[in-house]
C-alpha cells in the first residue's frame, strides 16, 4: 500500500460484530494501524453515502486483498450497489475515505480505471448495435486502451462470457442474460487487475449462474482480484474466500469465508437408537431434532467410543459447522426495503 494507503490505517485483522457496532471499532486506532504494502486492492476508511436524512452506507472500512474473491453481501437495500458506484467514482461519498489499488479515490480515478473492470446494475449499451460493436466503441472510448490488439481483445472477452458466436445480432434483442454477459465481457475488455461485480448473475438461469461462476474461478486463477456484490448466499459460499456483510448500511461481518465456517465446538450425532443414546449423553445433549442430536462438551473420539461400546448404532458423527445462511441471518434484521403496515 502507498504511503496515502498507510494515512487510512488498515485495520490488521478482521471483525465480526453482533451487536450492531460498525465492524471495525476498536480495530482501528494509531497502535493498531499496520502496512499491508502490496496486498490491499479495495480499502475504505468511515465511508459513509447519505441520502437526505436516509443513511444508505453508515461508516464502512472495507479490505479487500490482492487475490480475494470477496463477497458483498446484503439484503435489497442494504447499500452494496451505492457501495460499488462510490468505489467507481459514479457518486460521491458524504465523508470518508477510499484506495483503489493503492491509490486514493476518486483524486486517481484516471490512473485506477483502467486496471479495474466494473459491471454495475444493468450494463448500458446501444440497442441498435451488435454486443462486438458496442464493445469495439466501449474500449476506444477509454484511456490505455490498445488500437492494435482492439479486435482480437472484443472477440476474446466475448467468446469467455459465451457469447462468441452471436454475431450481428443488435443488442436490444438480447435475453436479459445475454445483457449481463455483454456487461461482464464489457469488464474484462483490459483483462483488469481487478474486477468489481454488482450482482454479476442477475438476470442468468442456473446453467448461466455456473457459466459465469466458472468463468470468475478461471480468471481469479490466472490473478485477478474480485470484488463481486450478492445477495444470494449460496453464490457466495461456493465462491467467495473472503466475505462482508452488510446490513442497512454498515458493515457487521468481514472476515475469510472458511473462519465464519468454523466448527462451533459441537458434535452432531445421528443414531436410529435415540433413547439409548439419550440416556447415555444425559448431560451433554444440547438439543434433539429427530434422530438428531446435538452434543456438546465431549471429544468426538471420545463420544464415538462410548456410543459403540453400550452397543448404539452411529449412522452420522460430525463437527457442527456453521452455514454462512445461518451466521448472516443471526446477524442481519429484515431486508432494509421492507415497508410494514403502520
Ligand atoms: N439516488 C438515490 N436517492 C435516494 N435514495 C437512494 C438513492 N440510491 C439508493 N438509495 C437508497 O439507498 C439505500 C441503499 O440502496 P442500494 O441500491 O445501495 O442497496 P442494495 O443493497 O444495492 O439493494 P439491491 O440489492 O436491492 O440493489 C436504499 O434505501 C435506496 O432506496
Amino acid at each position: 500500500m502507498s504511503t496515502e494507503a498507510s494515512a487510512l490505517g488498515a485495520t490488521p485483522g478482521d471483525s465480526h460484530s453482533s451487536g450492531g457496532a460498525p465492524a471495525s471499532e476498536g480495530l482501528f486506532s494509531p497502535s493498531a494501524a499496520v502496512s499491508t504494502a502490496g496486498t490491499s486492492v479495495i480499502a475504505t476508511r468511515g465511508l459513509t453515502k447519505r441520502f437526505g436524512s436516509l443513511v444508505a452506507v453508515d461508516s464502512i472500512d472495507l479490505d479487500v486483498r490482492r487475490g480475494d474473491i470477496y463477497g458483498f453481501l446484503g439484503a435489497n437495500g442494504s447499500g452494496k450497489t451505492t457501495t460499488v458506484r462510490m468505489l467507481l467514482g459514479l457518486v460521491l461519498a458524504t465523508s470518508g475515505q477510499i484506495e483503489l489499488l493503492g491509490q486514493r479515490m476518486p483524486k486517481a480515478t484516471g490512473r485506477v480505471l483502467p486496471k479495474v473492470g466494473a459491471l454495475v446494475e444493468g450494463p448500458g449499451s446501444y440497442g441498435h448495435l451488435s454486443g462486438r460493436t458496442n464493445l469495439l466503441l466501449l474500449d476506444g472510448s477509454g484511456p490505455g486502451a490498445s488500437r492494435r490488439n482492439r479486435g482480437a481483445r472484443v472477440d476474446e472477452a466475448l467468446t469467455h462470457v459465451g457469447l462468441g458466436g452471436v454475431g450481428r445480432r443488435p443488442v436490444k434483442a438480447y435475453s436479459l442474460g445475454m445483457r449481463q454477459r455483454l456487461g461482464l465481457a464489457a469488464a474484462l475488455l483490459r483483462s483488469p487487475e481487478l474486477l468489481i461485480l454488482d450482482e454479476p448473475t442477475n438476470g442468468l438461469d442456473p446453467q448461466g449462474i455456473q457459466e459465469i461462476r466458472q468463468l470468475l474461478l478461471h480468471l481469479h486463477a490466472n490473478g485477478t482480484t474480485i470484488f463481486l456484490s450478492s445477495h444470494l448466499l449460496a453464490e457466495v459460499e461456493q465462491l467467495c474466500t473472503r466475505v462482508g456483510v452488510l446490513d442497512r448500511g454498515r458493515l457487521i461481518v468481514q472476515s475469510q469465508l472458511a473462519d465464519l465456517q468454523k466448527p462451533t465446538g459441537r458434535i452432531v450425532v445421528r443414531t436410529p437408537d435415540i433413547a439409548a443414546a439419550r440416556s447415555l449423553l444425559d448431560g451433554h445433549v444440547e438439543h434433539q431434532d429427530g434422530d438428531r442430536l446435538l452434543i456438546r462438551a465431549l471429544d468426538p473420539a471420545e463420544l464415538n467410543a462410548r456410543l459403540v461400546q453400550r452397543g448404539v448404532r452411529v449412522s452420522e458423527l460430525g463437527l457442527e459447522r456453521r452455514s454462512l445462511e445461518q451466521t448472516v441471518l443471526e446477524l442481519t434484521g429484515p431486508s432494509a426495503d421492507r415497508v410494514e403496515p403502520s
